[in-house]
């Protein structure tokens, strides 16, 4: 970790700011976490009592990160600084004042799929609708984050649903993530002694990763520095990816605007990649317009040029990775498996990686997300499989797995009706007429031996179970994966396997990650796959108009790399041709050009 004298001019002058609003545009990999570590220092250095800084970082991670880098720094010293994520700053301000009764949900999607089942006598709060559960629920939260009531909203239907589960909190005492965040606005726009307590708190404020900041958190961050002003914020308006929970990258531009005496500093040199690899980001970035202008340079020279490589599909593309990274470690035994991570825009794109890094015995983690095979409808499926396999042998399925898709797709299967199948075990199921769909649907299924089979015809009797996005891929990978298996029980037996194998705890493995997951993080030899049109740039988003934000996933995808970068381009995916990635095609006109 770089200490202030290893800091560039920029970084120290940053590092060294004491009093007054600042903004950091801060490049891909210049340094931010070095240079934020340092001001503390300094602050901590000029005598300002530690429980006067707060540092706000985005995730969990990042605050665990700068809490370990600031203890090696400043030891005890730094004791009493506070670092934290703002939703947990929040929890802290906002719980004392609502009284014990008030429970936080960590999840409350069943909540709205309670409303979503619509009006009954036994359920007051539902309401008639047509929305997705997990669209509901992307909409409410964006409006919460927005600060906007269901009486400022356009759209009824959100409107209808985002009151009813207003309501339904209310009465119950629950509160949601994101009500952390607007109790906490309310409080401190409200109460002058609540604000002006915190205000006194925290006299110098530090985020990071500002250009995720939405328009609640932004009011909480004002309001606490209003008096003082000493906000210092850092962020770079290309790395924003979270448009869907309501982040508001123009605020780097704006900040101005809010703080007109703010100091802006920019930082430039990126001292991660290579220069092809800056290169590279630098165009793809430059595709969007109405962004910060900074230009980012490598601080080190030279480096393999990027890596275009065509493959035939998605199988191909696992192998041709496996192939490369076993021939790089042939020729540098001393380079680590974590050396390598593979990059995806979604999940569904994991599974032929995992099969073929299994096949060979190749190590690898999907730390902190969940496997393919656990994915909610691919697990929805299995169980599916599971229920008929143990049928077929005259075995009694587990309960769990009964009661698991019961109500998957929605069959409005009460609760106490599922309870009694908990408590009762299965043999209710033939004894009330409320349980038939799921007999029928099971029925339906009873004749299938072949996996593969078995979803197709899942999917012709429940279209609504197997529901696909524009650029979604799962159902064809899924459905490969299957093919391979000539019987139910095998394919289990594999999926089982494959899922304990990725759990294993390893010091030393290939990274496979989304995009979103990898944001802060740096690797040698990093792989993007799946450069097509619909996958990356990804089609909903593109759809929906989201397209600069897909530029920044790109972006951040590529300026992981520290010495190379692979972008795999496959020909077919599934049984559709590939147009590639829009991104792989600019860089290939460049290199046209030279
Ligand atoms: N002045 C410096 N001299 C040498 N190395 C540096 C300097 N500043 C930062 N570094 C190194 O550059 C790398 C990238 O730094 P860091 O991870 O803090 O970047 P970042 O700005 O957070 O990147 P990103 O936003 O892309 O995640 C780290 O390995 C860090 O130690």
């Amino acid at each position: 970790m770089p200490s202030l004298a290893d800091l560039n001019e920029q970084q120290r002058k940053a590092a060294l700011h004491i009093q007054g609003p600042c903004v950091v545009v801060a490049g891909a990999g210049s340094g931010k976490t070095a240079m934020l570590v340092t001001r503390v220092q300094h602050l901590l250095r000029l005598q300002i009592p530690p429980n006067q800084i707060l540092c706000c970082t985005f995730t969990k991670d990042a605050a665990k990160e700068m809490q370990s880098r600031i203890k090696a720094d400043s030891g005890d010293k730094a004791k009493g600084v506070k670092i934290c994520t703002i939703h947990s700053l929040a929890y802290q301000l906002i719980m004392p004042r609502l009284g014990k009764d008030w429970k936080i949900q960590t999840s409350t999607s069943w909540i709205i799929e309670l409303i979503l089942s619509g009006p009954s006598d036994s359920n007051p709060y539902g309401v008639k609708s047509s929305l997705s559960a997990k669209d509901a629920d992307q909409a409410i939260s964006k409006a919460k984050n927005s600060l906007k009531t269901p009486f400022d909203l356009d759209d009824m239907m959100v409107a209808d649903i985002y009151e009813a589960y207003e309501k339904f909190k209310k009465d119950k005492k629950i509160l949601d993530f994101d009500d952390l965040l607007v109790k906490t606005v309310h409080a401190l726009r409200m109460d002058t002694q609540f604000r002006e307590k915190w205000q006194n708190q925290w006299k110098f404020i530090l985020v990071d990763e500002f250009q995720d900041t939405n328009l609640v958190q932004w009011e909480i961050l004002s309001l606490l520095a209003k008096a003082h002003q000493n906000l210092f914020v850092v962020g770079d308006d290309w790395q924003s990816l979270y448009s869907w929970r309501g982040a508001m990258p123009s605020l780097i531009l704006d900040f101005g605007k809010y703080y007109p005496n703010a100091k802006t500093i920019i930082l430039e040199r990126n001292y991660r990649s290579r220069d092809p690899i800056i290169q590279a980001s630098n165009l793809i970035i430059s595709m969007n317009e109405g962004q910060f202008k900074k230009q980012v340079v490598a601080n080190r020279p030279g480096g393999d040029p990027i890596k275009i490589i065509g493959v035939e599909d998605e199988v191909d593309q696992a192998k041709r990775v496996a192939d490369i990274i076993e021939a790089m470690r042939l020729a540098d035994p001393d380079l680590e498996w974590k050396s390598f991570a593979i990059l995806y825009r979604t999940h569904e794109q994991s599974r032929s990686f995992e099969e073929i890094f299994t096949e060979r015995d190749l190590p690898y983690v999907m730390a902190g997300e969940s496997h393919f095979y656990e994915m909610p409808k691919i697990k929805t499926i299995l169980t599916y499989m599971r229920i008929v396999n143990s049928l077929s042998k005259d075995e009694a399925p587990e309960v769990q797995w009964v009661t698991d898709i019961i109500n998957r797709p929605k069959r409005n299967i009460k609760p106490d009706d599922i309870n009694r199948v908990l408590v009762e075990g299965l043999s209710v199921l033939t004894q009330y007429p409320v349980y038939d769909p799921i007999l029928d649907t099971l029925d339906k299924l009873m004749d299938c031996e072949q996996p593969a089979e078995l979803i197709v015809r899942l999917d012709e009797i429940h279209p609504e179970l197997m529901k696909r996005e524009p650029g979604d891929m799962w159902y064809s990978s899924f459905l490969r994966a299957a093919s391979k298996h000539d019987n139910i029980e095998s394919f289990l037996s594999f999926c089982d396997y494959v899922i304990e194998k990725s759990k294993e705890p390893k010091d030393d493995a290939i990274v496979m990650k989304t995009v979103h997951g990898s944001k802060g993080e740096q690797y040698p030899v990093v792989f993007l796959v799946d450069m097509v049109e619909g996958v990356m740039p990804y089609q909903k988003s593109v759809d929906e108009g989201n397209i600069e934000e897909e530029t920044r996933i790109a972006y951040v995808a590529a300026t992981r790399a520290q010495d190379r970068l692979y972008f795999i381009v496959p020909k077919m995916m599934g049984d559709k041709v590939c147009i590639p990635s829009r991104y792989v095609t600019r860089l290939l006109e460049e290199r046209k050009k030279k």
